[in-house]
């Protein structure tokens, strides 16, 4: 500590008095004329937060225009905040390079510097590259952007003054040069550590308090200053500013929240989450139309389920992505209100709940979070595929049975249950599957055991955080009924759309018309939980790439962003997402990539993980390099994972990487000693 302080670089990139000043302030008319009037044909990537363009400038400079949304309740605030944060940072060639900014109307638009390769999201996802043949990322290029991206996160949190924490590492943030060299972007969520503070608490540093800041500071005063109302000037519109940190709760934290055993609380934080997403832009205006959201949630999963007893054949991805994320937000709040019908969901221990399965430690890990997540229309408690996992193998489909099976029989929802005919595999088979599920369990108490103080505090702080939020609940209420009252009309007319299959609702974004073609990291590729659920300032990260005590505790600490880069380096690594679930059933354990790649390094079997489209041609040590840091990196305590400083050493050589825990070993040691260990070690003595 002692030295990281004498050594750190009193340099301000955050040069306080004029963060502006560097940014080129652009006019409308300029960035409508260098994207052909932001023609389809220039649109580059839409994220969850706008659009982004592809234009020329009157000076022949090829750049990327993002324009923001402004349906979406934070866009402000994203806008000042990237604008602060990553127009204050002195230049760095491993960060984004903003350029300028423009402020028309309600419009707000941000200019960067033009990256021919997208984002490593596309590169490692877009259809193009998913052939072999034709992978742009190779195994040294990928090492590379693991490289880059760690230096890119040593220079915001160790050479930036105050460090700053980005906040949403994932792939989309990443972008790629001519020469694949990436980027760092997307500073929309992304915080300033303050002078001795323990980590930034969301609560106190949020985004609606940091814009009391701005408002305050010079960059309001920027915009406000700027005069005038034609296309060609940014209007003084004083950019007004509606706060939305109190009508609003955290979708993670408020499942955190909810993971207490209490059914009751779980039914009130979800809601809230529910409430206050819908209401500002879907506009339910009073208590009855939170059950009709539920009742709505629960006809769709009911529907569903009667599809599925219907023998209605669900394609998972298809389902996926017909499915609006307004219905998938309201079956999950379905699912956790429905309790007392056990053909759905019941209320479940979600948040920490989640974590416990993630890791691999509960013996359904991946089943369990998937079918939360996503829903019982995509894994019914019908379909005999997703309870494969759960069951004693003896009990399980033959895959080359089924198989053949599937050839005879179309529908998989009918497939009767091969018995097994060999007896005594059968015991063998079960015999072990007993031992294994006893060892998991034995591993699971000893866990618990060893972190029950920091389990403590934890659930401390998850108590205040429900008695907070139980505050903001009354608040949300009264603002509700006074939206409710103003917006009378507006609100029938929205709550119509709930019914029409062609508006779907984002939490930026609110109702809109589908957009059939999503471009850039696309939420309909499959990647449903990188996309508009998940990458939104609500959930302040994104699902799968946010480290648990950030959406847990309300502190955003470096150690975050090292769990999103660990979530990063094993997703660059195997080419596959953080959560994949595909129309063929596949083996549950592969569909968390965390997870399963837990069970390979327990089994000792990491390099199983390595994209198969690199045919084999890639550098094995690398390769196992990178899978044991980022194992290292997704440790659940955050100050167990390593500094940015010490994984770019690891990476670059010049460091040993630190010895895994033992859950990441293929033989984990026993709690205690064994006997024959004991007297060897006495005998030493
Ligand atoms: N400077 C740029 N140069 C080239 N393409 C870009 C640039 N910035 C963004 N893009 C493209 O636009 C897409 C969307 O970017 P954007 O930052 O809006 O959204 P995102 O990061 O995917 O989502 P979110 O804003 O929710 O985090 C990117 O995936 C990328 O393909």
């Amino acid at each position: 500590m002692w030295y990281s302080l004498v050594h750190r670089s009193r340099t301000s990139p955050l040069d306080s008095t004029t963060p502006l000043n560097k940014l080129q302030r652009y006019s409308y008319k300029e960035l409508k004329d260098a994207t052909q009037n932001f023609s389809d044909s220039n649109s580059i990537g839409k994220g969850g937060s706008g659009t982004v363009f592809r234009g020329i400038l009157k000076d022949g400079k090829l750049v990327a225009i993002k324009i923001l949304d402004s349906t979406s309740f934070q866009y402000e605030q994203e806008f000042q905040n990237e604008l602060k944060i990553l127009g204050g940072l002195k230049s760095c060639p491993l960060v984004v390079n903003l350029l300028g900014y423009c402020v028309y109307r309600s419009k707000r638009l941000v200019v960067y510097e033009y990256m021919p390769n997208k984002s490593l999201q596309e590169s490692l996802f877009s259809e193009s590259n998913n052939n072999c043949n034709n992978m742009s990322l190779n195994w040294a290029r990928r090492f590379d952007i693991i490289l880059y991206v760690a230096k890119a996160l040593a220079f915001l949190h160790l050479e930036c003054e105050p460090p700053v924490i980005h906040g949403d590492v994932k792939p989309s943030n990443v972008l790629l040069d001519s020469e694949f060299r990436a980027k760092l972007s997307d500073f929309g969520l992304s915080r300033l550590k303050l002078e001795g503070e323990f980590g930034v608490d969301l609560f106190s540093q949020d985004l609606g308090k940091s814009q009391e800041l701005l408002k305050s500071e010079e960059l309001s005063g920027n915009l406000n200053a700027v005069g005038g109302g034609g296309e060609n000037e940014t209007p003084a519109t004083g950019t007004p500013v509606e706060s939305h940190d109190h009508d609003e709760v955290d979708f993670a934290l408020a499942l955190q929240a909810s993971s207490s055993k209490n059914s009751c609380q779980i039914y009130h934080n979800v809601n809230i989450f529910a409430l206050n997403s819908l209401n500002c832009s879907s506009g339910f205006g009073n208590e009855n139309d939170i059950n009709d959201t539920n009742v709505k949630g629960k006809e769709v999963l009911n529907n569903k389920n009667g599809g599925v007893n219907g023998n209605e054949f669900v394609n998972y991805d298809d389902d996926l992505s017909s499915m609006s994320p307004s219905k998938e937000l309201n079956l999950n709040v379905a699912m956790v209100r429905d309790d007392g019908n056990s053909n759905n969901v019941s209320a479940k221990q979600w948040g920490k709940d989640w974590w416990w399965k993630q890791d691999g430690s509960g013996e359904l890990c991946s089943k369990d979070y998937v079918k939360e997540w996503i829903g019982s229309q995509i894994c019914p408690s019908t379909n005999s595929d997703w309870d494969e996992e759960n069951q004693c193998p003896s009990e399980r489909i033959d895959p080359v049975k089924s198989n053949k099976f599937e050839k005879v029989n179309e529908n998989p929802l009918q497939e009767p249950r091969f018995e097994c005919l060999d007896g005594a595999m059968e015991k063998d088979e079960s015999k072990k599957w007993k031992v294994r599920t006893k060892k998991h369990r034995k591993m699971q108490e000893w866990w618990r055991e060893e972190h029950l103080d920091e389990l403590n505090k934890m659930s401390n702080k998850v108590n205040k955080f429900q008695i907070r939020n139980k505050k903001l609940f009354k608040v949300h209420l009264n603002l509700k009924k006074r939206f409710h009252l103003k917006r009378g009309r507006k609100l029938s007319q929205e709550s119509h759309n709930m019914d029409d299959p062609e508006m779907e609702f984002s939490f930026r974004k609110g109702w809109k018309k589908k957009n059939s073609r999503s471009l850039g990291s696309d939420m309909w590729s499959g990647d449903l939980f990188s996309r508009e659920l998940s990458s939104t300032t609500s959930m302040r990260g994104t699902l799968c790439y946010a480290a648990p005590e950030y959406s847990g505790c309300g502190y955003l600490m470096e150690k975050a962003d090292i769990y999103s880069f660990g979530v990063l380096v094993l997703v660059i690594v195997s080419g596959r997402r953080p959560l994949h679930v595909l129309s063929s059933p596949m083996k549950l354990e592969k569909a968390n990539l965390i997870s399963w790649c837990r069970h390979l390094a327990h089994t000792g079997n990491i390099l199983e993980l390595v994209d198969e489209r690199l045919n084999n041609e890639y550098n094995k040590d690398e390769a196992s390099l990178c899978i044991n840091l980022a194992l290292a990196c997704l440790q659940k305590m955050p100050e167990l994972r390593p500094d940015i400083g010490e994984i770019v050493k690891i990476l670059k050589g010049e460091m040993e990487l630190p010895l895994l825990p033992f859950e990441f070993s293929p033989s984990p040691p026993p709690k205690f000693p064994s006997r024959s260990r004991r007297k060897q070690t006495n005998n030493v003595d």
